[in-house]
C-alpha cells in the first residue's frame, strides 16, 4: 500500500514564543515495498519527518495515509498501538533501550507488547535471533554482556519480530565500522526483499547509492526534492549548494574524468565505477 503525505505541517511548541517550524507543506507519495532514503543537512527535519510515519509526532496540519491508517492533528491515541504494530521504528542507538533479562526475552517483548501470546512471541524471537545474525549461544545470555554491535542486533530483532509493514530507521548503522555497517544494512535490504517498505535516515551517501531506490531530500523543514538516487546525485554543484555530499564512487569518477576517462553515467557505486573504468581501458 502506498504511503501518502498531504500538505503536512508541523510546529514544535506551537502558540508559544518558542514555536519552531519542523515541517512545512510536505507532500509526497511512496511506493509500496520501496527502500527510501531521507537525507538533508543537520536540522533539516529528517527525524521530525520520520516520527510522523508512526504518529510519534502528529501533524499540526495535513494528513498522512499509511498502512490503512490516516493520521492528522485530530488522531486519537486509541488507534496508535495498531498503527505502531504496522509501522515499526528503530531509533538511533537502539541498544540503549534493552532491558530484559535474556536476549530472547528482549526480542520477544515487541510482539508480546502487540498482543502475541508468550509461546508464539518466543518462537518469533528465536526466528529473528537467527535472521539478524546472532548465534543460538547468546539466546539465554543477558543482553548487557554482549558487544555493542550484538546489542544493536538484539534491539533491531525486537522491532522486526513484530514484522511491521513499514520499517523506520534513524541512522541505524551510526558508529559501526564498515563491516558492521554492511552487515546491518543487509538485514534491512533482506527485510525489503521480503516485501516490506524501508525508510532510512542517513548522512551516508554511499548507503543512499547502494540501497535506496527513492530519496527524499529535506531542507529547513521543506521537501526540496523527491527522486531516484541517480537524479539526486546528478548535479554536483546543486549538491554542494545544499550542503550534501556525493557518493564516494562519484567522487572518484570526477577525478578520473579530469584525467580523460569518459563515464556514460555517474558511477554511484564501486561496481559501476569499476565497470566503466574497464570499458575506458578496453577502448584504450
Ligand atoms: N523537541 C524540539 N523542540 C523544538 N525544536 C526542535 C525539537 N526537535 C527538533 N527541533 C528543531 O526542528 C528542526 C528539525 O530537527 P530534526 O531533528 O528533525 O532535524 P534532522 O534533520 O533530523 O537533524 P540531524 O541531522 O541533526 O539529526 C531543527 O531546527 C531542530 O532544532
Amino acid at each position: 500500500m502506498e504511503i501518502k503525505f498531504e500538505h503536512v505541517d508541523f510546529t514544535y511548541a506551537p502558540n508559544t514564543p518558542m514555536a519552531k517550524k519542523g515541517l512545512q507543506d510536505v507532500s509526497f507519495t511512496l511506493k509500496e515495498n520501496s527502500f527510501v532514503a531521507v537525507i538533508g543537512h543537520t536540522g533539516s527535519g529528517k527525524s521530525t519527518l520520520l516520527q510522523h510515519f508512526n504518529a510519534l509526532l502528529k501533524p499540526t496540519a495535513g494528513t498522512i495515509r499509511i498502512a490503512g491508517f490516516e493520521i492528522n492533528k485530530d488522531t486519537t491515541n486509541k488507534s496508535l498501538k495498531a498503527l505502531r504494530k504496522q509501522v515499526g521504528m528503530v531509533f538511533q542507538f537502539p541498544e540503549n533501550q534493552l532491558f530484559e533479562e535474556t536476549v530472547l526475552r528482549d526480542i520477544a517483548f515487541g510482539p508480546k507488547n502487540f498482543g502475541v501470546l508468550e509461546k508464539e512471541a518466543m518462537q518469533l524471537a528465536q526466528t529473528w535471533l537467527e535472521r539478524v545474525g546472532l548465534s543460538e549461544e547468546v539466546a539465554e545470555q543477558t543482553p548487557f554482556d554482549l558487544s555493542g554491535g550484538q546489542m544493536r542486533r538484539v534491539a533491531i530483532a525486537g522491532v522486526l519480530a513484530s514484522e511491521p509493514d513499514v520499517l523506520l530507521l534513524d541512522e541505524p548503522a551510526a558508529g559501526l565500522d564498515p563491516r558492521g555497517r554492511f552487515e546491518m544494512m543487509k538485514i534491512f535490504t533482506d527485510y525489503q526483499a521480503a516485501g516490506h517498505t524501508v525508510i532510512l535516515i542517513t548522512h551516508n551517501m554511499d548507503d543512499v547509492a547502494y540501497y535506496a531506490d527513492d530519496v527524499l531530500v529535506l531542507e529547513k523543514g521543506e521537501l526540496l526534492l523527491h527522486d531516484t538516487p541517480e537524479r539526486v546525485f546528478a548535479d554536483r554543484d546543486w549538491l554542494t549548494a545544499h550542503h550534501l555530499d556525493e557518493p564516494t564512487a562519484s567522487n572518484y569518477g570526477r577525478v578520473l574524468s579530469r584525467r580523460g576517462f569518459e563515464f556514460s553515467k555517474n558511477p554511484l557505486t564501486l561496481t559501476s565505477l569499476t565497470q566503466q573504468i574497464v570499458q575506458n581501458l578496453d577502448k584504450g
